[in-house]
């Protein structure tokens, strides 16, 4: 049988619009390997004009790739604890996901991917940026690489969570909890990706504290360079929302930025996260 599936690159980097998938019906298996495999080999994946997907077929696309993540420190929806409710009302400065990061890298283990329903956009504004941190990996000298491969880094959410924290904590439109405790865990610098086996860059500037047996400071100049090399343009794509889009992607290697650019205007998102395995 031939599958009306369509896979299109919007960058050399990462992402791809997939065209020819309803996520609110139930998937062939065939359309469902197809759209994994599409994840796999572009990281990010885009789906336009899924008005349909209620939240419990947003979960249920969800549950194909594992299990669902409960976030230990923002509501969630009524009645859909699995459910982040990401809003931005017109009068609100800040935003949820306004920095470089990837999602819950402060667990023993990380998620795999998270899957944003877009339910109202601004008219302008409010794109998401991702990078591909396999391509950020790659780029970096022989010397440099050998020498991460030995490191493992620190994360938590103490710091975005915490007093000072940039996250959704100063944040009107979402219930968070600070978390200035929150407990320390370790993950390898150099991420083997468990599906692909490539190689990626995991550290991000949200979460990652320090390299383990190094103090902060001693750590600081290395882990700036790593964020600044993993955020160049040409490891990047940009998306551009409209009501009913959906982007997946792989926590596991790649990086994102919510672009804060559209003050007086709503934006209101709908994450499903699944869980994932410990790094190695
Ligand atoms: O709102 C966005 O575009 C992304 C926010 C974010 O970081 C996330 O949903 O994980
Ligand atoms: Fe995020």
């Amino acid at each position: 049988m031939t599958s009306a599936i369509q896979v299109k690159p919007i960058s050399g980097a990462l992402g791809a619009e997939i065209d020819g998938v309803d996520l609110a019906s139930d998937l062939s298996n065939e359309a469902f390997d197809q759209v994994h495999q599409a994840f796999l080999d572009h990281h990010v994946i885009f789906f336009r004009g899924q008005h349909g997907l209620t939240p419990e077929k947003h979960k249920a696309f969800g549950r194909h790739f594992g299990t669902l993540n409960v976030h230990p420190y923002v509501k969630g929806m009524e009645g859909h604890p699995e459910i982040l409710e990401i809003i931005k009302e017109p009068e609100e400065k800040t935003n949820f996901g306004g920095g470089w990061h990837t999602d819950m890298s402060f667990l023993e283990e990380p998620a795999l991917g998270s899957i944003l329903h877009a339910i109202e956009v601004p008219p302008f504004g409010g794109d998401t940026l991702w990078a591909n941190q396999h391509l950020a990996y790659e780029a970096l000298s022989d010397g440099l690489k050998e020498t991460l491969e030995g490191l493992t880094a620190i994360h938590s959410a103490k710091g975005e969570y915490g007093p000072k924290g940039q996250s959704a904590l100063n944040r009107q439109s979402m219930e968070a909890t600070a978390a200035p405790d929150a407990p320390e865990f370790e993950h390898p610098v150099v991420r083997t990706h468990p599906e692909t086996g490539r190689k990626g860059l995991y550290v991000n500037p949200a979460f990652t504290l320090r390299f383990k047996g190094w103090s902060r400071r001693e750590s600081r100049p290395l882990l700036n360079y790593l964020f600044e090399h993993s955020r160049q343009e040409p490891f990047t794509c940009r998306f551009r929302w409209e009501a009913g889009s959906v982007a997946f992607w792989d926590n596991r290697s790649t990086w994102h930025f919510a672009l804060n650019d559209y003050h007086g205007h709503r934006r209101h998102m709908r994450r499903v996260t699944v869980n994932g395995d410990r790094p190695f």
